[in-house]
Formats: C-alpha cells, structure tokens, sequence
C-alpha cells in the first residue's frame, strides 16, 4: 500500500524499516516481501510522479534556457524536476579543482530516488570491480562470480522498442530473460550510429568495439510488483530526520527506532523496525542521517552539538564521483537531434509519438553509444602512480556520443543555431577523493557535499588525455565528411592549454559512491562490513551506493 500521510499509517511497527524508496530500497522491500510473514515499511521524503517528469528533467537538463515559457507546452508545469520538489537540489561546494566553481547536483526525491530521473543507462560494471570489492573487504561472497549470479535475477532482456534485429550488439549468454527488471537495445537507431560503429573498426586497436551494454527505474520493477503486497507499506512525504538508540546488544549500540516529519516545523513520528532498519537514503541522505543520529566524527558531531552515540571518522568521507567533460564538435546539418531539443513544437510531436505508440527517437535514452577504455600502460603518470583501474583489464574513462549539443555546464547557453556532436569523455577511475558533511544540526538542511573533483596528479593527466584520445576518434575517415571543428577551447595540445578547458568545463554524470564505504570486519577505516551492516552499531544495514568503496566501471544503478 501507498500511503502520502502518516496519519495513514495502520501501525508504527515493523519486521523492517527502510529508509529511502530509490534504487536500492525498492529493491530490498521487493525482495524482503517475498516472504508474506515479513513486514516492511519503506519511508520515502519524495513523491510520486509521472514518466514525464524524466522527459522534462532531461529536456530542461540540455536545455538550461528552456524556462516555464520556453519548456515544452506539454505536462504540468509541477512535473519539472529541476529546482522542483522532485529534486533534492542539492548544489557542491566551490570545487577548488574547477576554478572554485560550485554546480547544482541533481539527486531524485521521488518515487524511485535517482533511478528515477536518471539517463536509463544500465550497466554493471567490469569484473574486476567485483573482484577488487571481494579483495578490499576480505569477503569473497563479492566477487564478480558470486555477483553476476544475481544478474539473472535482477534483469530480464526484452525486444528493443523498434523491434529492430539485434544479432550481434549483446551478448544473450550474459543477461537475464527472466528477471524484474526490463533492459533492452536503444529503440531508436541516429543518423550518426554507422559512423561510430565504423570508427571502432577503422582504430580497433584503441577505440575498439564491444558488443554488450545494457534501462532501469526501480519504482516501476520492483516496487510495482511489491506494493500490493499486504506486508509492505510505502510513506511518501517522510522526511527521515534521525535513528534512534533503543538500547545495547552484545556491547554496542542498538538501533531499533526511526524518527521522521512531513516538513521542517512538522511533529517528529517515531516507527520501529522489530529486526533491523535498512538505510537506503543514497549516497548523500544516508551519511546524513547517520551523522545526524550521532554516528560519525566525534570533533564534527560535537561541533555541531550531536550526542555521539558511535564514533565513526569514515561516515561521509571517501566520496568519489565520475567527473565529465563535454567536448563538443560542430557537425554538417542533417544527422543531429539539435533541431528536436531546440524546438519545443518538434520536441512535443517526439513526445506523443512515444506517448502513444512508444516509438520514435524518444523510445530510446538517447545515448545509443558509450565505450570504456584505458589509458596506454606507457603513460608517464605511471612511472609515479601505480594504476587505479579495478584491475588490468578494467577502464580508466569512458566515452559517451551524444548526437546533439550537451554540455551541462549550469548558466552555460546552448548555440541558437547549428548542429553539433558530443564526444564526453569521463574518468572512470579517479583517486581524488571528497566528502559529505554536516552544515547544521538540521535535518532539512542541505549537506556540504564536496566531491573534491581533479584535485590528483593522476585525475587531470588522465582527464588531459581522455580530450586527447576524443580528437584522435574525431580524427577517423569515418567523420571526415561530418565533423567541421571542434566547438569549445580544446584544439590546442598543450598541457597548461587543456588543463584550463578541463577545469572551466568539468561536471559530474552523477555517479557518486562511497560516504559509508564498506571494509573488512575489525578494519580501522570504513562504515559497513562486507554484511553491510554498521560498524560498532547494531540493528542498522546500509544498502545504497554509499557503501561501494570506489566508483565501478559503469553507470551506477546496475551495481547498486
Ligand atoms: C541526473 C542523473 C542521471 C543519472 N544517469 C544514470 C544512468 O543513466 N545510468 C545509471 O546507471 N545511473 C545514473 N545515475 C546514477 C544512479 O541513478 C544512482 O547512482 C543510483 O540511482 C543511486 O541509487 P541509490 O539507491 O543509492 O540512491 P537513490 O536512488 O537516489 O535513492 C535514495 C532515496 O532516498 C530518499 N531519501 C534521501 N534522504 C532521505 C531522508 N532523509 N528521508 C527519507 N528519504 C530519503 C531519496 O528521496 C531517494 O528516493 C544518474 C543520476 C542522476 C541524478
């Protein structure tokens, strides 16, 4: 059942509580509810909304003029994600890596949590991410062999929306038929497909091509098939302001009890979980509400006059984040989608068709191509460095095509005229590494999230020359006729010349992990064991991306 007040709630008492209804959490409700004896309450701060509210998210995203007047004349104007009550709007601190530049960090207060309004991407990562997981936490329940079992579980391969053949771009022996969760091909093919296909051949050896890649919104998979089951009531509107102590087990802390309010002024509720509370707030909300119960720093929680209940430095360090740069060309009119973004009446027309039929160039994420690869093991920076891929087969940065203008620069404007290609590159294995602290003793006050991006030697080499390694995939015969220039400072390559265009431009694809990381039982560092239970703390697990202890070779949502 689905209930948006407290008031609705028919008990205060459950087998568990999970924090958080998004990626993970509707995941652990969906399978914890598999048995009919186990009651789960699952408090979400966010609402429900509308596949549209994705649309519009991505439109005003790529869009950043596109205002109340200038946004498609379609939807309710409250179905806006951007600086909406569908977003956290969540802003990082000034990056000194980016000129001191701050950016708002998109993050889905909805139904569904950022699998929400996401990009549909749905990868799970090399593995040697696993592997590295297994190794780091000492638990060999982590490694890849253990974890693809699950893939079988979780995905089910359908027909792409076009119902176009797909002989030879998957892998059928490496997914699921019969899992919850639909994934399929890109439903719509662009103009540009057959020149990205035809680069990979003509330089196999650097960009070469990899026929398996893998969309997903947790809200309607595994939360859809468990909400109607009696023994899972889901609270919208339940904006979880702490974790209670309730006693001691076996020499620690207990934590048994749950607080949350509708609004900042509302009365605090208390529910409590009979056998644990499942944290699933994401990588910004759960070191939130654990540094607000008081496990965290002890200097930082007294700072703020937060009873310390478990010290625990870890709680909210470590974050990482797969930073991105643009790298845009212009391109010969007629392949792009620029014309679509830029006309709100084209864009509209794209839209109904998918309302209608599902089809059309919205049947598709957009994104119908995106490789991982590595850098050359000849790289100075490894004289100096040692390598922090996963492993020697996994990736340092990925490249994302995009068939139309995308720079999410905010305040940047997109050109009024042409047609352009972005070939965005992103660092996949970066060794900067941030934060998630208090700001207030709030709880509805925003966090101070500091990703700390390109703040390594190794971040802005490796960034330096993921740009260089776009123009030599721009350089191939196979857009010789399309690619005009690049649009953007980065046709210089000089070092100094590069760095500047990188730090003026870098932002985020949203990946971020690791504010509760976990470590091996007993370490001194880390949040969660590899249970994924709560260092010196009973009663509490985390299950989000929070506890991956670096960023893995993929879109995030897969791995979480
Ligand atoms: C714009 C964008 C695009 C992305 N694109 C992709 C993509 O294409 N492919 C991909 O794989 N990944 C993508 N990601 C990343 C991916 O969506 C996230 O890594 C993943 O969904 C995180 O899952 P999670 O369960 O950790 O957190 P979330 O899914 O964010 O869930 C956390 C939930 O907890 C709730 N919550 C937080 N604090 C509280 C509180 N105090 N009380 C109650 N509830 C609370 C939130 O409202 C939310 O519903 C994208 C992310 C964004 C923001």
């Amino acid at each position: 059942a689905l209930y948006t007040e407290p008031r609705q709630l028919p008990r205060h008492t459950y087998d568990y509580v999970i924090v958080g209804a998004g990626n993970a959490g509707n995941v652990i409700a969906s399978r914890l509810s598999e048995d009919p004896r186990t009651s789960i309450l699952v408090l979400e701060a966010g609402v429900r909304a509308s596949w549209r509210a994705w649309f519009l998210s991505w439109y005003q995203h790529s869009r950043p003029i596109c205002d109340q007047t200038a946004c498609p004349p379609f939807g309710n104007e409250t179905e806006h994600l951007l600086d909406t009550p569908y977003d956290w709007n969540y802003t990082v601190t000034p990056q000194k890596g980016l000129n001191g530049r701050t950016f708002p960090y998109n993050r889905g207060k909805i139904l569904g949590g950022s699998s929400s309004v996401n990009y549909m991407v749905h990868q799970y990562g090399s593995s040697e991410d696993y592997d590295k997981i297994a190794e780091i936490t000492g638990d060999a329940g982590w490694n890849w062999d253990n974890v693809k079992r699950n893939i079988g579980k979780h995905e089910k391969i359908v027909p792409p929306a076009d119902g176009h053949d797909t002989t030879g771009q998957y892998i059928p022996a490496n997914h699921g038929t019969n899992g919850m969760l639909s994934v399929s091909l890109p439903g719509s093919s662009q103009l540009i497909d057959s020149r990205v296909i035809a680069t990979t051949r003509e330089l196999s050896e650097e960009f070469p091509f990899n026929e398996d890649m893998g969309a997903g919104i947790s809200a309607t998979t595994y939360l859809a098939a468990a909400i109607n089951r009696p023994n899972v009531h889901v609270l919208l509107n339940a904006h979880v302001t702490k974790l209670l102590r309730t006693g001691t087990i076996q020499g620690v802390p207990s934590f048994r009890s749950v607080e949350f309010a509708g609004k900042p002024g509302a009365p605090s509720i208390i529910v409590t979980a009979r056998r644990e509370i499942v944290l699933s707030a994401g990588s910004i909300g759960t070191p939130q509400i654990l540094l607000l119960s008081g496990i965290g720093a002890r200097d930082e929680l007294e700072a703020l006059g937060i009873p310390v209940v478990v010290e625990n430095p870890s709680v909210g360090k470590n974050l990482s984040d797969h930073v991105l740069v643009p790298n845009i060309f212009r391109v010969k009119d007629g392949e792009s989608l620029d014309a679509l973004f830029r006309d709100p009446a084209l864009f509209k027309a794209a839209l109904d068709e998918w309302m209608e039929t599902k089809r059309g160039v919205l049947a598709s994420s957009m994104l119908n191509h995106m490789g991982y690869f590595r850098l050359p093991s000849t790289s100075s920076i490894f004289s100096t460095i040692s390598d922090p891929a996963s492993g020697p087969k996994a990736s340092h940065w990925e490249l994302i095509v995009t068939n139309f203008y995308i720079n999410p620069k905010p305040g940047h404007i997109p050109p009024e005229t042409g047609s352009y290609l972005g070939l965005v590159s992103a660092l996949i294995s970066p060794t900067s590494r941030g934060s998630v602290t208090l700001a207030s003793a709030d709880p509805f006050a925003h966090p101070l999230i500091d990703p700390n991006y390109l703040t390594t030697p190794f971040d802005i080499f490796a960034m330096r020359e993921t740009v260089r390694a776009v123009k030599r995939f721009a350089a191939a015969e196979a857009w010789k006729d399309y690619i005009i220039a690049p649009f953007g400072n980065f046709s210089s390559d000089v070092d100094a010349d590069l760095d500047a265009y990188i730090r003026d431009q870098a932002s985020t694809v949203y990946h971020m992990v690791g504010t509760a990381s976990m470590s091996p039982r007993g370490a001194e560092w880390g949040v969660v064991d590899p249970d994924l239970k709560v260092k010196g703390a009973e009663g509490i697990r985390i299950v989000d991306a929070s506890v991956l202890p670096f960023p893995p070779n993929a879109h995030t949502q897969g791995p979480v």
